[in-house]
């Protein structure tokens, strides 16, 4: 049998010459010296308000003028008051609230509220587990308690819309924040803890998570933040507890609560997810400026060079990983979610009015077995470092000239990229398989100008083993972002309308030829590939050489 490649137009992409090898290369060191890498982690405090000063607004609404919005430094919160369902319903409501900073009429409160909290479980390998070697803390789950504290009205949603997810600036609707809250947690000295992992995420929507520390004196517990090799810690123990203190990062990165040696450390935990907003985000918000990056001159130069032939592609390894929904339906949600570096990325291709493509993608192994992969520049990495695509796919192969039927069906492994063979069923010895390898790669692997390479290699083990909840529904993946480039550069690009690059949903479905041989005669048919995901993978047939014909 013919390999599938049979038919496929010979590459029609651009020899690079020497001076956009030398442009590319220039491009590579940029990304590869993380110039491009952004804020992953931001936080602050906030004052309590004293019962004495209370807060004025400068400018109080009338019927005709809305309130003019308090610049963030001048934001203080009353104190905190919290109340909860106790596990006795006999105990009286008087028992259970407790405000802080810790006062004289509810501070005494405080004992009973640590004996309401529950176990606080975290997801490994897909189950909810408790233990506290891994995680030592309790918590309480938002049906069973209220307070007064609201991240919207002290100014913290608003900021980390800044700081996180920063919006386009040809966009027509800014991204905006929206803050659900998830636990009530305490971890108490000594040793309570929560050591290494990432959160789980609960949609595709959802880019990071939201710790509020209330004020209440502990020793350690410090919150660490990791991403990339890069470390941000907040640390919120001490006896000065006159201001509520917060952090919010992008819960793909690792983090960890270190232990706790005295005191309680209590904390508001909220999911963060993106939303589409109007950009009213108290008062300003600042968007993404591709052109102040040293690498945007280099790469509108590449991109809009004249020698492009046909189907010219430059990818992108995200810095980020991106939540998605289960393994069979695959709904990513950028450009709307990303993050920071990659954000960036995203909006130089778009100003340089070309289509992107995103696409999951795991390691390819024929990649990762080459022993000079290291020394691979970009260009020659076109053939060899292909991502895979990031799902399993299932199709059946008739490949031997028996008299009997055979049907195989092979699986890629969506997120290890490891293959099974599974037999259905054969008549006589037991056939070597014809393995489809190029299937899951990108676009055959041959046109894709890497910027970089892939990463997320090494936290792998804890990202995919610890979550803060067992999740079968939402997992994380590296994405890659794909820049199509037209024939002849992006000038002849006709694709520059921001909206139109977010691509549909919807049912993919590929047509390829399968020959076979049937008691000694060749026949064809069609085989259908069905993908469930949105349908930016893979381009249309017609961007796609070697497919369909
Ligand atoms: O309390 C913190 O600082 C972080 C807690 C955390 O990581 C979680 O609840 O998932
Ligand atoms: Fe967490």
């Amino acid at each position: 049998m013919e390999p599938e490649q049979e038919g496929l137009p010979s590459s029609t992409s651009v020899i690079l010459d020497g001076r956009m090898l030398a442009l590319f290369k220039e491009v590579r060191s940029s990304v590869a010296e993380k110039s491009l890498e952004f804020t992953f982690a931001c936080g602050g405090a906030i004052p309590i308000q004293r019962p004495s000063s209370q807060q004025v607004d400068p400018e109080p609404a009338t019927a005709f003028s809305i309130p003019r919005t308090l610049p963030h430094s001048q934001f203080r919160s009353p104190p905190v008051q919290l109340r909860w369902d106790p596990n006795d319903a006999s105990t009286p409501s008087s028992r259970a609230k407790i405000t802080f900073p810790l006062g004289p009429s509810t501070g005494g409160n405080l004992e009973q509220l640590l004996e309401d909290m529950q176990p606080a479980t975290f997801g490994r390998a897909g189950v909810d587990v408790y233990d506290e070697a891994y995680r030592k803390a309790t918590k309480l789950d938002p049906e069973r308690f209220s307070s007064n504290f609201n991240p919207y009205e002290l100014g913290i949603v608003d900021t980390i819309a800044q700081t996180l997810l920063p919006s386009l600036r040809q966009a027509k609707q800014t991204r905006a924040v929206k803050a659900e809250l998830y636990k009530l947690n305490v971890y108490s000295g000594p040793s309570g803890k929560f050591k290494s992992h990432v959160d789980t995420p609960r949609s595709p929507s959802q880019f990071g998570s939201l710790v509020v520390c209330l004020p209440l004196e502990h020793t350690g517990g410090a919150l660490q933040v990791r991403h990339q090799g890069r470390t941000v810690t907040f640390d919120w123990s001490g006896s000065d507890q006159q201001a509520i203190r917060w952090a919010a990062f992008y819960s793909d990165c690792e983090h960890e609560v270190l232990e706790v040696s005295e005191g309680h450390r209590v904390t508001l935990t909220y999911n963060l997810y993106c939303v589409r907003g109007n950009g009213q985000l108290g008062g300003s918000c600042p968007t993404l400026d591709p052109k102040q990056l040293p690498m945007y001159e280099t790469i509108r130069e590449i991109v809009f060079d004249k020698s492009w032939g046909e189907n010219g592609y430059i990818g992108y390894h995200c810095s980020h990983t991106y939540p998605h929904t289960t393994q069979t339906t695959l709904t990513f949600l950028p450009p709307d979610n990303l993050k920071g570096a990659d954000m960036l990325m995203y909006e130089i291709f778009r100003s340089c009015g070309l289509k992107v493509l995103f696409r999951p993608s795991i390691e390819d192994p024929q990649y990762s077995a080459r022993e000079d992969r290291e020394l691979l520049e970009p260009w020659e990495m076109r053939e060899n470092a292909s991502p895979a695509l990031g799902r399993s796919r299932k199709f059946d192969m008739w490949e031997y000239e028996v008299s009997g039927g055979i049907s195989g069906t092979e699986e890629w492994d969506e997120w290890t990229g490891k293959e099974k063979m599974e037999q259905l069923s054969f008549d006589g010895d037991k056939p070597t398989p014809y393995r489809v390898s190029q299937h899951s790669r990108f676009i055959n692997g041959e046109q894709v100008y890497w910027l970089n390479k892939r990463g997320h290699e090494e936290p792998q083990v804890s990202w995919i083993s610890y979550g803060n909840q067992a999740s079968a529904q939402m997992m994380y993946s590296s994405l890659t972002l794909v820049a199509v480039v037209p024939k002849g550069g992006a000038g002849n690009a006709t694709d520059i309308g921001l909206d139109e690059a977010e691509e549909p949903e919807g049912v993919w479905q590929q047509t390829k030829v399968v020959s076979y041989h049937w008691n000694g005669e060749k026949q064809t048919f069609d085989e259908k590939v069905l993908l469930e995901g949105p349908s930016s993978w893979p381009p249309s047939s017609s961007e796609t050489p070697g497919q369909g014909s």
